[in-house]
């Protein structure tokens, strides 16, 4: 499930114009495709209406109305905005109408309401007759279906002034980066992408149930603890004891093969009864300082629970020497600059750290999400997993991933923590580092759904993300 920009669908159109796939054909693709979803969806019975606006969302709007109508469907297509004014869009409208196919007027109650105003092309907010036409349309009961996307949200921005409330929406070719995006994402309903006959795929994707099954390892029979390395994990401190012991169980519920923390005494006497299946490394940040990396290490984990910055850049400057791949987090995350080196760097920000360090506002940030991600891994050099709604996992050549499970159980403080740990034990473990990033974000939300099919989202705790692992993870080895 690939997402595309609209300016990357633009060039994908004439791309393809050029190598003989016209619009008009890829149009008439788009109309058949809406159809043959929509019958899913709909009866004889019911009075459905098209809204066409004038541009190519509105002739996928018109060549939808010609398949239902001639398909005895009761399908009246109106025209709020007037005749199409794209050359592709008043071709197929030319054949619509030599069709012997009617254009009608808002009247009355309809069963199903379809929204192929604007697309991809258009700039919101939404004026003249398009905006109360959106209006009227979201005060009906009416089964609504969006075309490619919601009228009144952009393609690329989180955000909507008032838009098609939409049941379903029918993404043509691909997603839009706005089906992911706080302030747009809502108006989407259910979404699903149609395919339109072009071949191009994006380095953005949805990471899906699909991807998991075909990259999450089976735990080899003939394994032994040493087959899927050790972890070094430096969290925890007097202060906040509780993140090294969640990052932890974490860890070893995602199947880390050894587990060394490495913490304050204080708190290694604290976890020691409630992680027996850990080493303890005492002072394990200072040691790091020293110089002292404990020896066998596969990857290494900083940040949940630890307060004190300067120790923490110091901790970095060392493991950034180490071959380890390393994973920062929480209390390590700060603006700087990341050195080139060959062992991956993953940053699991959520908007509030991810802010601290670019200097770019939340909202900002919010609203454009997978642009700031892919950006920041590209300059940067880093894996960067942003979390919240919709995780996204951008990669330093470009590639990125969106997670859609999880829910707002996980919005509760310790989550982060757990994740942290998951990474540790997934990075470890497992040879491709982009699966291996990408199932652990992918396992944490799936925890949290799992719950909340039984039971309040909001009484979840990140220690019952740990506990749920082992179901969840076995219905995919
Ligand atoms: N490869 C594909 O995916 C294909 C998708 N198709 C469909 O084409 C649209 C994009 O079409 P485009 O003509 O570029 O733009 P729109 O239809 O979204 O809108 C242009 C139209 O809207 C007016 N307008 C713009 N902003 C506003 C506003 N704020 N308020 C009111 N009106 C506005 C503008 O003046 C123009 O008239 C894509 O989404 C798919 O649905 C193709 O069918 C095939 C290839
Ligand atoms: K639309």
């Amino acid at each position: 499930m690939h997402i595309f920009t609209g300016a990357e669908i633009k060039q994908i159109d004439q791309i393809a114009q050029k190598s003989g796939l016209d619009v008009f054909t890829l149009m008439e693709n788009a109309g058949r495709a809406l159809f043959e979803e929509m019958k899913k969806h709909i009866g004889k019975k019911d009075r459905i209406l098209i809204m066409s606006g004038k541009g190519n969302n509105g002739g996928d709007g018109i060549v939808l109305a010609r398949y239902l109508q001639q398909h005895g469907y009761s399908c009246e297509l109106v025209l709020p905005a007037g005749k199409p004014k794209s050359e592709t869009a008043l071709k197929h409208f030319t054949h619509y109408t030599s069709c012997g196919l009617k254009v009608s007027e808002i009247q009355g109650k309809y069963d199903v309401i379809v929204d192929a105003l604007l697309g991809a092309g258009a700039t919101p907010p939404l004026q003249g007759e398009i905006q109360k036409v959106i209006h009227w349309a979201n005060e009906q009961h009416a089964l609504k279906i969006a075309v490619d996307l919601p009228t009144g949200v952009s393609a690329d921005e989180g955000w909507a002034d008032e838009a098609f409330q939409a049941n379903y929406t029918y993404c043509l070719h691909g997603y839009k980066p706005s089906a992911f995006l706080e302030g747009s994402t809502d108006y989407y309903g259910e979404k699903k992408v149609l395919g339109i006959g072009l071949p191009q795929e994006s380095k953005w994707q949805v990471w899906t149930e699909e991807h998991v099954k075909r990259t999450f390892q089976k735990r080899e029979q003939k394994a032994h603890k040493g087959t899927f390395g050790t972890g070094l994990l430096l969290a925890g401190s007097d202060e906040m004891p509780g993140s090294a012991l969640l990052a932890g169980i974490g860890a070893l519920r995602s199947g880390i093969g050894k587990l060394t923390i490495g913490t304050s005494r204080f708190v290694a006497g604290v976890l020691a009864g409630r992680i027996p299946e850990a080493m303890y490394a005492h002072d394990g940040l200072q040691k790091v300082v020293n110089g002292q990396v404990p020896k066998g290490m596969k990857a290494c984990a900083i940040g949940p629970g630890l307060p004190n910055p300067e120790e923490i850049e110091q901790a970095l400057k060392v493991l950034f020497q180490s071959d380890l791949p390393l994973i920062i987090d929480a209390g390590a995350l700060q603006e700087r600059r990341y050195p080139s080196r060959k062992a991956e760097i993953i940053l699991t920000p959520h908007p509030g750290e991810f802010s601290k360090m670019t200097g770019i506002p939340v909202p900002d940030i919010q609203k454009n999400r997978l642009y700031f991600a892919q950006k920041y891994a590209q300059e940067q050099g880093v894996i960067t997993v942003l979390k919240g709604r919709n995780t996204v996992i951008a990669f330093p050549d470009g590639d990125l991933f969106v997670n859609e499970t999880g829910n707002a159980g996980l919005a509760k403080g310790g989550t982060g923590d757990t994740l942290t740990g998951m990474l540790l034990a997934f990075v470890s473990a497992e040879k491709d580092i982009k699966s291996a990033v990408a199932n652990a974000v992918y396992f944490h939300g799936c925890s949290a759904d799992h719950w909340g099919k039984t039971k309040a989202q909001r009484g979840l705790l990140a220690s019952d993300v740990s506990e749920l692992l082992p179901d969840i993870m076995k219905s995919f080895e």
